[in-house]
């Protein structure tokens, strides 16, 4: 496996608080990851050190040839590193399109492309960032992210709180982008079953530290390992 991401023996959290624990990981261009885990495991402090936004204490990370550990978020950004966050954080009084625009690189993708992938983003262009439903909010900050061109994009619970029709939208559009792009993502994901479906592979944190690194399908055929790890019922 040709490494894109890789981290070694990575610990970070909060003031005293340590939260992830000695975590390894190699992902390889063009791979599919659903992070899963029960709330407050580390799935979000996990992209947030790779962002750069909550510091890597010990352990490296490496990206391409690059060793990010202790690079900025903007220069991470600039090295091809999207994320679309939990909040979406999109500016309510700019529009669809102007929310697009101002994330757009040089080397990014272009507004007819990503509206190719979220059609409603484009009828929707000329509303905005407050006037949109919450599933066509989810779909900007998605679309927002890949104006910038990455090349690993971390994609933290975008499912959540969508309808079902709506979940079936954005995860359709997931997977067109991953298709045409080769786009390596992470996926963090409350939806268990649904982020098992989508990523071929599966990485489990339990209290910071990984348990699980395999197949998703071995993981979903497996309730009793899925239950005991992450609760899941149904
Ligand atoms: N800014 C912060 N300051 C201090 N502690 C934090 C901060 N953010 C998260 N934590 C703590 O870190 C731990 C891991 O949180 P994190 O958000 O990474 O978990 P998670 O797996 O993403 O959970 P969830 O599924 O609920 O989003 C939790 O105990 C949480 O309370």
């Amino acid at each position: 496996m040709t490494e894109f991401l890789n981290l070694q023996h990575v610990t970070s959290g909060y003031g005293e608080t340590v939260i992830l624990d000695d975590v390894s990981l190699q992902i390889a261009k063009g791979e599919c990851v659903a992070l899963i885990g029960r709330n407050g495991m580390g799935k979000t402090t996990l992209l947030s050190t790779l962002m750069g936004h909550v510091p890597c204490r010990a352990g490296t990370i490496t990206l391409g040839s690059q060793d990010v550990t202790h690079w900025a978020p903007w220069r991470r950004s600039r090295a091809r590193l999207g994320l679309v966050p939990q909040e979406r954080e999109i500016f309510p009084s700019l529009t669809v399109e102007e929310n697009l625009t101002v994330a757009r690189r040089a080397d990014g993708f272009t507004l007819e492309q990503v509206y190719e992938w979220f059609p409603r983003l484009a009828q929707r262009r000329g509303n905005k960032g407050n006037q949109l439903s919450g599933g066509e909010q989810q779909m900007l900050a998605i679309a927002r992210a890949m104006m910038g061109g990455p090349e690993l994009l971390l994609l933290d619970e975008p499912l959540e709180g969508l309808a079902p029709v709506i979940v079936d939208i954005v995860m359709q559009a997931l997977a067109r982008i991953r298709e045409a792009q080769g786009l390596t993502m992470i996926l963090v994901e409350q939806q268990v079953m649904a982020a098992l479906a989508f990523a071929p592979r599966a990485v489990v944190l339990v209290r910071g530290r990984i348990v699980y690194d395999g197949p998703s399908e071995a993981l979903r055929e497996d309730r009793a390992t899925l239950d005991r790890l992450i609760g899941v019922h149904s």
